[in-house]
């Protein structure tokens, strides 16, 4: 059976308890569409307060440390992660591989981490606009898969792939639907190599500049089975548009 639609937004740092109105007002619109998959990753001082509230949207992380515990100044572990209600996290966004110096590896070793600590793992990859120039979008995307996923037994299933192209991210700027279906089939073949006949499975979001405007256009597109969104996940409205977009049989 083909996974739901899967739309997660991406608070980023963004978010104080006086965004907890909009979580509910999400949490409720989320509800009315059972035929999508909705997850909020606030800010990691909001997990707790989201998770207590929320009935059927998932909440999760922005990433975690790949330590269980120790001296470790400012980071937070995938098992704090879960126990402040997280049931996933998001790992190896562009931002944080470009302004944290995140590689592969550290990638690979947070979801092992996290996939450890009872989480699902959302693993961002994607080029950068002089990488799409030069011809090597497919390349580089393919060697991050290969070198940040986790692997091993039943982790397929709970494994989400976010394709963002760093160019498209708060840009307002999408590739072409036909790139993106492209680079989607390129990403499911490896998916298939990396994991076998589990890679089918494996859900491909496409992130970056996704709003309730383009939103049906970018989730039709080939292999594609939801969106990361960050600046439109901020307002319920503008949220739910994205969900209603993914086909959530909803009342509206
Ligand atoms: O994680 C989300 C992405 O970076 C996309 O952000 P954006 O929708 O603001 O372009």
């Amino acid at each position: 059976m083909a996974n739901r639609p899967f739309i997660v937004g991406n608070w980023k740092m963004n978010g104080t308890r006086a965004m907890l109105a909009e979580a509910r007002a999400i949490d409720r619109g989320a509800a009315r569409h059972a035929g999508v998959r909705v997850a909020v990753a606030p800010p990691f001082t909001l997990i707790q307060a989201l998770a207590e509230n929320a009935e059927t949207m998932a909440i999760g992380g922005q990433d975690c440390h790949a330590a269980a515990s120790g001296a470790y100044t400012g980071d937070v572990s995938a098992a704090m992660l879960a126990d402040s209600g997280a049931s996933f996290t998001i790992l190896g966004h562009s931002e944080r591989r470009a302004m944290h110096g995140e590689t592969d590896e550290i990638v690979r070793a947070k979801a092992e981490a996290a996939l450890a600590a009872g989480l699902e793992v959302i693993v961002c990859v994607g080029e950068t606009e002089a990488q799409r120039d030069a011809g090597q979008a497919e390349a580089v995307v393919c060697g991050q898969l290969d070198c940040s996923l986790p692997v091993g037994e039943g982790v397929a299933g709970r494994v989400t792939v976010a394709y963002e192209p760093v160019w498209a991210i708060g840009t307002g700027r999408v590739p072409s639907v036909e790139d993106i279906g492209a680079i989607h089939r390129a990403i499911r073949a490896r998916l298939v190599t990396i994991y076998g006949e589990d890679g089918a499975g494996v859900s491909i979001l496409y992130g970056g500049s996704v709003n309730a405007a383009n939103a049906a256009e970018l989730l039709a597109a080939d292999e594609v089975g939801g969106a990361l969104v960050g600046g439109a996940s901020l307002q319920a409205d503008s949220f739910l548009a994205i969900v209603l977009a993914a086909g959530g049989p909803g009342e509206e």
